[in-house]
């Protein structure tokens, strides 16, 4: 299986558990691998052969940038679930991360997988 990746997708979003954290905006960070098959593409050298890494982008930065959820965990889930089943993706492997949560750590978060990767 090949993978099509982004790294370091940073939006801005409600998240968190204590108040302050309802209250104002924080940066995550979104890494994502996605299972595909390049090869088709390769050949035909069209985007329409290949899994669109600009329009997950999108879906996602629209998607996370209008939510509102407490924990991590959640807010992953949902993520690996539009990846999945709006671009057709069988497997996927999510980080995401909140830079600067934790006071002396670089950062904190989350890493999932979902799907198949047969
Ligand atoms: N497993 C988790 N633990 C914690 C979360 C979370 O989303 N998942 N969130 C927080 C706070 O919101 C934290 O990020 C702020 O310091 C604490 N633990």
């Amino acid at each position: 299986m090949d993978i099509i990746y982004l790294r370091d997708l940073r939006i801005e979003t409600v998240i968190g558990i204590f108040d302050w954290e309802r209250a104002t905006r924080q940066t995550v960070s979104i890494d994502l691998e996605m299972g595909a098959d390049i090869r088709k593409a390769a050949d035909t050298d069209s985007i329409d052969d290949t899994l669109d890494y600009k329009a997950v982008a999108k879906r996602i930065i629209d998607f996370v940038s209008a939510s509102e959820f407490q924990l991590v965990e959640t807010l992953s889930e949902r993520i690996a679930e539009i990846v999945i089943g709006e671009f057709d993706v069988p497997w996927v492997r999510l980080r995401l991360s909140k830079p600067g949560a934790i006071r002396g750590a670089q950062d904190v978060g989350i890493v999932i997988e979902r799907g198949s990767r047969d």
